[in-house]
């Protein structure tokens, strides 16, 4: 079966094949550190094998949790902010229908502190059967606190002593406050392992949880990780295309491409690009150092942004995201009129003209001094899309490692914290602002 791979056609005329060799140790190197976790961060090497290591049980005590919420709740409020909702987003937003065919609504709180939102939320759950899935590895983070404690005030207020049945709480085994919450309430709980931080967490219960009550298959989803984790195990770049992929990355930012932008033709891709920016930004960006992760969706974006893609500054390469199988046929149809000059499409299907779309964007952006590399998926489904996220965790562990940063730390997302706790006056915060 075909799964992910590289196409580099584009990216030849910008970087020569000895450039990739030298630096064929560098990635040696970083491959030891990532395999014998001995590098910085190496305690959260935890997704590295979790696939394949993934406990069956749990699988399934996932699968019966999102059965039993299924058949009580019409809608889930997902909490959660950063790695506790953008993965179970991503994939949502990629594998289910994009018009409102779910039977059951997988929406998601916490994830910003507007009033507006929360008050349009607390309108549409009105009169619905509600579940929520509080999400937070520290379980002290405050966004998703802050609208736990509205929502979870909302479901005691609805359902009594009841509401107690109707919250899941993902978090730490031991730590934190919704620890201590899940522990003194009786709420279902499941863990997130300590040694996977919360943007490697999606195919931990953080993901599988909202993902099968959204009804995706995760046993499929696990089980395309878990053939990436075996097809990206070689320590030779030219084997391993998440590390062909983190290398070229490299070398097009040692050059001054210092921005990446994640392109696709698919528009329920937006979830995915806003997981990856979050991968590879906390990953990578601090010390000074970093590739700026951006994204666009085609073909919306080639009549708005298209325009600095092609003749703005020459600081940005672009990575094409692109699809191979035809999967849906809707078609052009023929008009005896042809007052709109369509004809010599009639009959071609959606996605060829996408995927032509997809090639005229590339070569006019290579034209345009834009390296472009492109990452092929077979097609969409749970087992490609576990493929492909395995090879962004794993690429993104290499490129950071390349790069001389901790993969695994975000010291930076602190300071906003502490400037916000002074201004609200949270106990225990001295003055300095
Ligand atoms: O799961 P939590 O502990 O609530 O953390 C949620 C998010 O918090 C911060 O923004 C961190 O920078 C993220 O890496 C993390 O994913």
């Amino acid at each position: 079966m075909g799964t992910v791979s590289l196409n580099d056609k584009y990216l030849n005329q910008f970087i020569e094949k000895d450039e990739v060799i030298a630096v064929q140790d560098f990635v040696k190197a970083a491959h030891r550190k990532i395999h014998e976790k001995s590098g910085a961060g190496a305690e959260y090497l935890g997704w590295l094998d979790w696939a394949t290591q993934l406990d069956k049980d749990e699988v399934s005590r996932i699968e019966e949790t999102a059965q039993k919420l299924r058949r009580e709740a019409e809608v889930l409020i997902v909490i959660g902010i950063g790695g506790s909702y953008l993965g179970a987003k991503a994939v949502q937003d990629l594998l289910c229908p994009s018009f409102g065919l779910n039977k059951m609504e997988v929406i998601y709180a916490g994830q910003n502190l507007s009033g507006r939102y929360m008050e349009e939320l607390l309108s549409f759950i009105e009169g619905k059967e509600v579940a929520l899935n509080v999400i937070s590895k520290s379980g002290t983070t405050t966004e998703p606190a802050i609208a736990f404690r509205v929502l979870r005030a909302w479901m005691y207020e609805k359902y009594g002593e009841q509401a107690a049945e109707r919250i899941i709480v993902t978090t730490d085994k031991t730590e934190g406050a919704l620890r201590k919450a899940a522990d003194a309430t009786g709420y279902t709980s499941f863990e997130i392992p300590p040694d996977i931080g919360g943007r490697y967490s999606v195919l931990t219960a953080v993901g599988l949880l909202p993902l099968a009550v959204a009804g995706v298959d995760i046993r499929a989803l696990v089980d395309g990780a878990a053939q990436a984790e075996k097809d990206l195990a070689s320590e030779d770049l030219f084997e391993n295309a998440a590390y062909l992929y983190a290398a070229y990355r490299q070398i097009l930012n040692a050059r001054g491409y210092s921005i990446e932008v994640l392109a696709s033709f698919e528009p329920a891709m937006s979830g995915i690009n806003e997981w990856w920016k979050q991968l590879f930004g906390e990953s990578e960006g601090k010390q000074g150092k970093g590739i700026f992760p951006a994204s666009v969706i085609y073909s919306t974006d080639l009549h708005s942004l298209g325009q600095y893609l092609q003749n703005g500054r020459r600081t940005l390469f672009e990575t094409m995201i692109s699809f191979k199988e035809e999967q849906y046929q809707s078609r052009i149809p023929f008009d005896q009129e042809n007052g709109d000059g369509l004809n010599y499409l009639a009959d071609k299907t959606l996605h060829e003209v996408n995927q032509q779309a997809m090639n005229a964007t590339a070569l006019a952006h290579v034209e345009g001094g834009v390296p472009v590399v492109t990452i092929e998926v077979e097609r969409v489904d749970a087992f490609h899309t576990g493929y492909l996220i395995y090879f962004f965790l794993k690429a993104c562990a290499m490129s950071a490692y390349l790069s001389g940063v901790n993969p695994f730390d975000q010291p930076g997302v602190e300071l906003y914290k502490q400037n916000m706790f002074e201004l609200l006056g949270k106990p225990g915060y001295e003055k300095k602002i």
